[in-house]
């Protein structure tokens, strides 16, 4: 055999088959977008512009969440003293063109739920009695919308089969989902397989593998018209209901049709072990963390603080506003993460009109809300007792309303009190052509002091907003 020519043929096989892999849709060349589209959408939503009949989700959360090996099944574990479940539900009802959202969950958890539902204020849910298997489950929240004598859930049109355990489902997709639903009868998302696919002997020896490239993996939301799958559910067998994992394959196995395949984003995953539960908070905390709104109270050091704090916080969308304007509403609904900064330890009386303000516009209810209160502090003395205590119980008080509040002390004693702006450094040039020479050579050490205290406090409000962390509320850090 001619080696030379095998190798080249080899060499050019694996060149086609690289270019093959690179550009077949199965293979995403980078996860994508990780982050949900915004968490709550403006009133002009797409969907309502095309869905013009009813629809209506189940969501089965009747399992036990084995595989998450925790206690508590894994829908109704929390992140942010909310359930996982609350997040999913949220994903349909802030749609106005979802009806009605019909939570399944075991019978042991029905007042778990009707507690979440009640806590959460979640307004277009029932909760129905769940099954022994998803299959089961899924046919028992089907079953809400047959039941004549019930008018508070009407037939929808399509139906949209959503797991509780998977939060992050963005309304462009649902849209997708339910137009192909009720144009083919059934759809569903799917996304490219990350591992290849084997089949196994009874020996656990390869038997062969699937060519990885014809195959995706089967993901949710999934939607069908009502009367298919309700009959599909009526149709199909005991082992089905026992053994099966599949939706479409009823509809298909039974009523005849044939899902719509839509490619979703890499957020559909399901929630399954204890990494998935991680990696849904990393998620949640990310979006929570894109933007911020800067307060800044009226003295000329607070406002040049401001300005600077805005530089270092560059990896967010930032507003500085004027004490008195935050609580101006389109300010309030456009971030959960506001920085106060005052020039001295003022009045705390504020905070408590601005939890005022997030309660008229229920902003704290599904998501924490972030205050980080700076305060340039004129003297090195720490804070005293008294007055942290009283942040303390201050800052105890508005967690009760789900608003976490942070303090940051930022030193400023210096004789002279230089707010490092464009203004300070031009003062020092001048500084160093005159008698004053001396002077700024001194205050150059304290000039790359500040410069540090000002990107530690960049920092440390960046960490504080990111991580939401509830031990460290009404502390007051130093930089
Ligand atoms: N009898 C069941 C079993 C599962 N589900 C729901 O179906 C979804 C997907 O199922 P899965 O991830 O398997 O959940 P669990 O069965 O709880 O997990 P495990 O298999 O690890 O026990 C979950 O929202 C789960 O609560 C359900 O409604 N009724
Ligand atoms: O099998 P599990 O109960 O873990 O999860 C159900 C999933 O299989 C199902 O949600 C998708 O594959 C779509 O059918």
């Amino acid at each position: 055999m001619n080696t030379a020519a095998t190798n080249a043929e080899l060499i050019e096989t694996k060149e086609k088959m690289q270019q093959e892999r690179c550009s077949s849709s199965d293979r995403p060349l980078d996860p994508g977008c990780l982050l949900p589209q915004d968490a709550e959408r403006s009133a002009d939503q797409p969907g309502r512009a095309v869905v013009d009949f009813p629809v209506a989700a189940v969501l089965p959360a009747g399992g036990s969440g084995e595989r998450m090996g925790l206690t508590t099944p894994k829908q109704f574990c929390s992140i942010f003293n909310r359930p996982l479940i609350s997040y999913t539900i949220q994903a349909f009802e802030r749609l106005p063109w979802i009806v009605m959202v019909v939570v399944v969950v075991a019978k042991d958890n029905h007042d778990l739920m009707l507690n979440i539902v009640r806590k959460f204020n979640h307004t277009k849910v029932k909760v129905v009695h769940g099954g022994t298997t998803r299959h089961r489950s899924i046919y028992n929240g089907l079953q809400a919308f047959s039941d004549s004598t019930d008018s508070s859930t009407p037939k929808p049109k399509v139906v949209i089969i959503h797991d509780a355990v998977r939060p992050f489902v963005e309304e462009d997709l649902l849209l997708k989902i339910t137009l192909a639903a009720k144009e083919q009868g059934a759809s569903g998302a799917i996304r490219p397989l990350v591992s290849t696919v084997i089949a196994t002997t009874s020996e656990s020896y390869l038997d062969h593998s699937l060519e990885r490239a014809k195959y995706r993996a089967s993901e949710m939301p999934q939607g069908f018209l009502y009367d298919i799958i309700f009959q599909a559910y009526q149709r199909c067998s005991e082992f089905d209901l026992e053994f099966g994992t599949e939706c479409l394959h009823l509809a298909l196995q039974y009523c005849g049709t044939n899902a719509r395949l839509i490619e979703g984003p890499p957020t559909l995953w399901k929630v399954t072990y204890k990494r998935d539960l991680a990696a849904a908070e990393a998620i949640i905390k990310e979006t929570l963390s894109v933007s911020a709104c800067i307060i800044a109270e009226a003295e000329e050091e607070a406002v040049e603080l401001a300005k600077t704090l805005q530089k270092n916080l560059n990896m967010m969308e930032t507003d500085v506003i004027p004490c008195g304007k935050e609580s101006n509403v389109q300010y309030l609904s456009k971030t959960r993460n506001f920085i106060h900064i005052s020039a001295s330890a003022s009045s705390s009386l504020w905070v408590l009109e601005m939890v005022k303000c997030f309660e008229d516009i229920d902003h704290a209810r599904l998501y924490p809300v972030v205050i980080v209160w700076v305060q340039l502090s004129m003297t090195k003395q720490s804070a005293d007792s008294q007055e942290t205590d009283e942040f303390m119980a201050l800052a105890s008080e508005v967690k009760q309303r789900n608003v976490l509040l942070y303090g940051i002390k930022i030193d400023h004693s210096k004789e002279w009190h230089p707010v490092w702006s464009s203004a300070a450094v031009a003062h020092l040039l001048q500084a160093w052509t005159c008698c004053a020479f001396r002077d700024a050579l001194l205050h150059t050490s304290e000039l790359e002091q500040w410069q540090r205290s000002l990107e530690r406090l960049g920092q440390i409000t960046l960490v504080l907003i990111r991580d939401r962390n509830m031990a460290l509320t009404g502390q007051m850090l130093h930089v």
